[in-house]
């Protein structure tokens, strides 16, 4: 009998146009099953098996930095590893922008053509993460696999005296497996968080930015989604890369 996960084939957008959350001020989009069940097993084991210092233990989740820290937003060069790469950035690059731009995809304009910092953020039923901006160590482009469990992302505005706005202004819910890719002015000059609950209320078609693309609306028509643990990974290219043949270089002078 043949595996019903093998069978179970991703299908991505013809082009990022057909994805994307028309309702926010910029670029943003939603891919449901970005990748299959098998492969979300698959990077959930893999990250399970990382090394125990790999881990870093923050009062609200626990994180993992691949290849590794920043240093003064900068990225000491190395390679992510095949099980990140392969094949989230592949289909990642495989996605054109527009039909009639189907040479380009999110990440052509970035210094390096591809993401090559991945944080891996894992958050238990009632933890989240506070509203913040990623801050210009990056190429302003995020992409987000969700794995494990849905959640929503609230998008704030702030206000004229710098404060963050109480209520976020949109939600975006991402369900397991699917990728969420955040461009622009969203990812400049809004900020992004996830509340610490341990359900999700208030889901329904004007509340959430996103939610004529989720690829299962009828789990959510009570309106309610109880979390289990969901785990992110967030690919980004990070501007500064430094070498490390330059660096001794440096040290031997
Ligand atoms: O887990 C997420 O979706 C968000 C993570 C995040 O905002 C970050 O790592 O900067
Ligand atoms: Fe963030």
């Amino acid at each position: 009998m043949a595996d019903s996960n093998s069978a179970q084939l991703t299908r991505l957008p013809a082009s990022l146009e057909d994805v994307k959350i028309t309702s926010l001020p910029s670029s943003t989009y939603y891919i449901a099953n970005f990748i299959s069940e098998d492969e979300e097993r698959a990077l959930l084991q893999k990250i399970a098996n990382a090394p125990k210092p790999k881990w870093r233990q923050l009062t609200k989740r626990r994180l993992q930095t691949w290849p590794s820290d920043l240093s003064k937003d900068t990225l000491l060069e190395s390679p992510l590893p095949v099980w990140l790469t392969m094949p989230i950035i592949d289909r990642i690059l495989s996605c054109p922008l527009s039909q009639t731009n189907a040479d380009c995809n999110v990440f052509t304009e970035s210094p390096h053509k591809a993401p090559n910092h991945v944080l891996i953020n894992e958050y238990l039923p009632g933890q989240g993460i506070s509203p913040h901006k990623d801050g210009a160590a990056y190429y302003p482009v995020v992409c987000t696999v969700s794995l494990g469990s849905s959640l929503c992302l609230g998008l704030y505005g702030s206000n004229d005296d710098g404060t963050i706005e109480g209520e976020p202004r949109w939600r975006i819910l991402q369900e397991p497996r699917s990728l969420l890719i955040t461009t622009g002015d969203l990812y400049t000059n809004y900020l992004h968080g996830i509340e610490e609950i341990t359900e999700d209320v208030n889901l329904n078609s004007d509340s959430i930015a996103n939610w004529h693309l989720l690829s299962s609306p009828e789990k959510f028509v009570r309106g309610q989604s109880s979390r289990q643990t969901r785990t992110s990974l967030t690919y980004r290219d990070v501007l500064k890369v430094s070498k490390l043949g330059s660096k001794l270089a440096l040290f031997k002078r």
